[in-house]
């Protein structure tokens, strides 16, 4: 085991780093405190430079949708709203005019129980994210577990399960294998269960089609997700609340748990949104077509970093 201090990298090569003291992200479904996000005065649609990346965003723009700024900053403030509702912290990535998808701020890093890791984005126009999510956790004193060097990885890609389980997607086009198989080593190391899943490019993160909503259910896209992925769920004796294709893709299952059996999803997912009420769910339902026709959905907007112990 390596105790060498090497500048923003906390992880101990062949595990046993030390968990966080002040932060808690051990889980995707305990009481939810503090969320970071993405800056919306800098978020505008990327339209071409996004197209050859998002399937959802060519879509959109074979339906001829346009970018209505004003209504993208009602939309978030309504989802900031629906956090401060749910005695969530909202914190902020810094504003980069250069890097407008930061606003998705699942995928520039994502946080584990030992410290943040920064990604690598596959996109050239969202590569540069990494420098503000990198700055916010040096400001806040949060570790850097480590930084992803094999190839592409982005944070949509890594799903935590249940405690020490992870899914970790790939399409080979944004997250790469080979980035992935790096990031499954770290973590297999410090003692996690790593489920691949490799999914075909049209569905760019695996959070599109599988969100933990509590402990012991979660929404899934059956029309989707692998079988082998859909049984390894349900073995860990997780229930599954079907999302349909159509919702799927519209980023309808991109929900994210606040805890306590609440969960923020979107107005256009009515479906789930009905199916998850009468599980026992409270459902938060801010209207964010102005992101979810840009190829990214609530889940997509947020990393969780702290929750209070499931
Ligand atoms: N985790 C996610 O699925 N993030 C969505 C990113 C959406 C953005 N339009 C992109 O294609 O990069």
């Amino acid at each position: 085991m390596s105790e060498a201090n090497i500048p923003l990298q906390a992880r101990r090569e062949g595990g046993g780093t030390p968990l966080m003291k002040d932060w808690h992200p051990s889980s995707e479904v305990g009481v939810l405190t503090d969320v970071l996000l993405g800056p919306a005065e800098s978020f505008h649609w990327m339209g071409e430079e996004n197209a050859a990346w998002s399937s959802l965003v060519r879509d959109t723009m074979r339906k001829g949708l346009t970018f209505d700024k004003q209504l993208a900053m009602r939309q978030y403030r309504e989802m900031v709203s629906a956090y401060e509702d749910a005695g969530v912290a909202c914190h902020y990535l810094p504003i980069d005019e250069q890097t407008p998808y930061q606003i998705y701020a699942r995928d520039s890093s994502f946080i584990t129980p030992y410290g943040a890791v920064i990604c690598q984005l596959a996109n050239p126009r969202r590569r540069g994210e990494y420098a503000a999510a990198l700055r916010f956790y040096l400001e806040h004193g949060i570790p850097i577990y480590d930084m992803v060097s094999a190839g592409n990885f982005e944070g949509g890609d890594f799903n935590i399960i249940a405690e020490k389980t992870a899914l970790v997607g790939y399409t080979d086009h944004r997250s790469e294998e080979v980035a992935a198989r790096q990031v499954a080593r770290w973590f297999e190391q410090e003692g996690w269960e790593i489920k691949f899943a490799p999914i075909d490019q049209f569905y760019v993160h695996i959070d599109l089609m599988v969100c933990m909503l509590n402990e012991a259910c979660a929404a899934v896209c059956l029309e989707t997700t692998p079988d082998d992925i859909v049984e390894w769920i349900r073995s860990k004796g997780i229930e599954i609340i079907p999302a349909s294709f159509r919702e799927t893709m519209s980023l309808g299952c991109n929900v994210v748990s606040l805890g306590r059996d609440r969960v923020l999803s979107t107005a256009g997912a009515t479906d789930l949104n009905a199916k998850m009420k009468a599980a026992g769910f409270t459902v938060y339902d801010p209207e964010m077509t102005m992101f979810t026709q840009a190829g990214g959905g609530v889940h997509c907007m947020c990393q969780p970093l702290n929750r209070e112990a499931a």
